[in-house]
């Protein structure tokens, strides 16, 4: 079977993910064409990126830098826009048939309902879409006949497990965790530490926000919503295993006990090219895996009452309607807030734990009623800080 050449849009190609999936672009020119390129701030890369790859189509988020990407890239013949409204625009043009979604945060939500309404296929490693609004965007996608390809590493990992065995039941996953720079720590330990301690992880290079949610192990449970709205799971089937090395980037366990693994170094590149490419496997140069350089693979239990906002993640579920929406919410408002030295590493924890108990619940919400839960959370969010702030330890 050959692989047909895809037309795609990358949002957030400024980001890691994005600067990544350029790279799987640019060692296969043949197989994609870049259509769109969007960012938020970074005109200086998006105009170099879209000078190189020649996309038809740019929008800058930022409204106030329209002029200098516009004045950059009209002598090329590209269309340039601006705002989040043109974002979820140009992800139903015709020239289009895939969507990357690379951006950070709630950001995503719309440009990704907008682009499965216009039928197209998405590439998702913005996981904070399934996390706010997993029943109504895979309800959506079933109803439109797309696919959800995931990117992010470890249901990437579970869907090459899955590959060759759809029709028999999953008994349950095994998610991997890194556990972050600060795993084994107490909770006296992390009372004081640094964001740029926070900042190192020891595995992966990635964005600021999700770097943060995988020292507070917030990651984990994005993931963890992610996963049982990709693949149809309970949270009871879903098992968070604590794997240091970050080689093994998940396993699924089906119901005669056997668990396949998929392995490799940790490397983005992969698990981008195999949502874009799928069900084919381009040959790619990334570094291969070498057992004789990794003679201990380690495995142990999450540490969920130092680490609450894997608790939370699963409480959320348990609770359903609006309640993920909520922590994703908090969440954002809290790492922003800890990244600007407003709050300190755990009471990041204890602002999605306020804000979990008092923002309203809602059982069946509508995509308005996240919208509406997404602006709440955040004013309760931001008016808690002030008190948060004084208390900074
Ligand atoms: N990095 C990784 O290895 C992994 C990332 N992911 C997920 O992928 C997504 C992207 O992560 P990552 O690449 O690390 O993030 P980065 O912060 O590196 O990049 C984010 C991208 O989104 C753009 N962006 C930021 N805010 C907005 C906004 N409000 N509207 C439109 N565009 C915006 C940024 O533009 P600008 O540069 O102009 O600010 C940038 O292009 C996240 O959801 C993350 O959880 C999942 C697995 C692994
Ligand atoms: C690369 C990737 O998918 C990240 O989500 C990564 O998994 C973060 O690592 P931990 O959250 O396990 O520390
Ligand atoms: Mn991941």
């Amino acid at each position: 079977m050959k692989f047909p050449q895809k037309h795609i849009a990358i949002l957030g190609s400024t980001g890691s993910i994005g600067t990544q999936a350029l790279d799987v672009v640019a060692a296969h020119p043949e197989s994609f064409t870049v259509e769109i390129l969007t960012a938020q701030n970074n005109a200086e890369l998006l105009i170099e990126q879209a000078a190189a790859f020649r996309p038809n189509v740019v929008v800058i988020a930022n409204e106030s830098l329209y002029d200098k990407v516009f004045d950059a890239l009209d002598p090329l013949g590209i269309q340039v826009y601006a705002g989040a409204k043109a974002i979820a625009d140009v992800v139903q043009m015709d020239s289009i048939d895939t969507v990357l979604t690379s951006m950070v945060g709630y950001s995503g939500l719309i440009p990704t309902v907008k682009a499965i309404e216009a039928g197209k296929q998405i590439a998702l490693a913005n996981k904070e879409t399934l996390v706010v609004a997993g029943e109504l965007v895979t309800a959506l996608a079933r109803e439109k006949g797309v696919n959800i390809y995931p990117v992010d590493s470890e249901h990437s990992a579970i869907f090459q497990c899955l590959v060759g065995e759809f029709h028999n039941p999953i008994e349950k996953i095994l998610l991997t965790a890194s556990g972050g720079p600060f795993r084994g720590k107490t909770r006296d330990e992390l009372l004081h530490v640094t964001k740029a301690q926070a900042l190192k992880h020891p595995n992966w290079s990635m964005g600021a926000k999700i770097t943060i949610d995988s020292a507070s192990l917030m990651n984990k449970g994005l993931e963890v919503i992610e996963a049982k709205w990709l693949f149809g799971l309970e949270a009871s089937q879903i098992e968070v295993v604590v794997h240091p090395q970050s080689i093994i980037h998940s396993m699924v366990q089906f119901e005669d006990g056997s668990i396949k693994a998929q392995m490799g170094l940790p490397d983005m590149r992969l698990p981008i090219q195999f949502a874009l490419t799928y069900p084919h496997r381009l040959k790619a140069d990334f570094p291969r895996f070498n057992f004789a350089q990794y003679p201990s693979l380690t495995f142990e239990q999450p540490d969920l009452k130092t680490f609450r906002n894997l608790q939370f993640a699963f409480d959320a579920l348990e609770r359903g309607g609006n309640m993920a929406c909520i922590v994703n919410a908090a969440n954002e408002v809290a790492v922003a807030a800890f990244l600007q030295d407003k709050v300190g590493f755990l009471q990041m924890s204890d602002l999605i734990e306020t804000c979990m108990n008092t923002v309203a619940f809602i059982q069946q919400p509508t995509l308005d009623d996240y919208i509406e839960t997404d602006t709440e959370t955040r004013r309760v969010a931001e008016s808690l800080m002030s008190k948060f702030e004084n208390l900074k330890i």
